[in-house]
């Protein structure tokens, strides 16, 4: 069954639509790429979907289920779990307290602390260690860990690299292809276009609101998807 269906979004922030007509489609254990420039509306769109920023239209299933209509905390019980940029974590609590916050959806699954420490083998000895002193790559890890703790169906993570060094990065998504190879479908925001040609099973490129492309990284380049950044559809 298919993961996750957000059908004709749109989402405004007062007079301003950020978000118009976007659809998209994720298979389980599929890596979704989405990427633009600054202001195309992709932050707007992972918080429509998560229920944390005002639907105008469209329709979101999850796993067979309608969830349009339920608030953020339901979606997140349905299975729907996102990483937002900045990765939000408490600073002043550690990093196993961290962790247990994300199981509060209360749902049946594989994931636990000691589970979340074999995927990220770096956090292990930082259990007790206050998030707010961990370097940029080991918060990224508890924030994803966090919410692998609620045993979703699909992770949307915003700028995943953001911030982070180049081993950073690559540990990260290390441990995203293998949640993904879990069956897991993930929706990740990403600057970086070589990364999303690297690791991507589907490519969506935004600007000013809109889908401008849709395409699988064997069918794309890196300039493709800058053009299509900028508003250039390809004929
Ligand atoms: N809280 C807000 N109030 C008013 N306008 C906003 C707000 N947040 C975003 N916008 C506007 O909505 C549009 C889409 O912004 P959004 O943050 O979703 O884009 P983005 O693709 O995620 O960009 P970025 O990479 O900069 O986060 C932009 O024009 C932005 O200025």
């Amino acid at each position: 069954m298919t993961t996750l269906i957000a059908q004709n979004m749109s989402a405004a922030h007062g007079q301003l639509t950020a978000v118009r007509d976007v659809s998209l489609l994720l298979e389980p254990g599929e890596m979704l790429f989405l990427v633009g420039a600054n202001g195309a509306g992709k932050t707007t769109l992972l918080r429509t979907i998560a229920g944390d920023h005002a639907q105008g239209s469209g329709a979101i299933t999850l796993s067979g289920v309608d969830i349009s209509d339920h608030p953020a905390h339901l979606r997140a019980r349905s299975g729907l779990a996102l990483v937002p940029e900045g990765r939000r974590l408490f600073p002043n609590m550690t990093v196993r307290e961290n962790l247990m916050l994300g199981a509060s959806t209360s749902r049946e699954g594989p994931w636990t602390v000691a589970a979340i420490y074999e995927a990220f083998p770096n956090l292990a000895r930082l259990d007790r260690a206050l998030a707010g002193r961990l370097s940029g790559g080991e918060q990224q890890a508890v924030a994803i860990g966090r919410a692998l703790m609620g045993d979703p169906v699909a992770i949307m993570l915003d700028e995943v690299s953001l911030g982070l060094s180049p081993a950073a990065v690559d540990l990260a998504y290390d441990a995203l292809r293998k949640v993904r190879d879990m069956g897991l479908a993930l929706l990740v925001v990403e600057q970086d276009l070589n990364r999303a040609i690297a690791q991507a099973d589907q490519i969506v490129v935004m600007c000013e609101g809109r889908v401008t492309l849709r395409t699988r990284p064997q069918d794309t380049t890196v300039a493709a998807l800058a053009a299509a950044s900028f508003g250039q559809v390809a004929a």
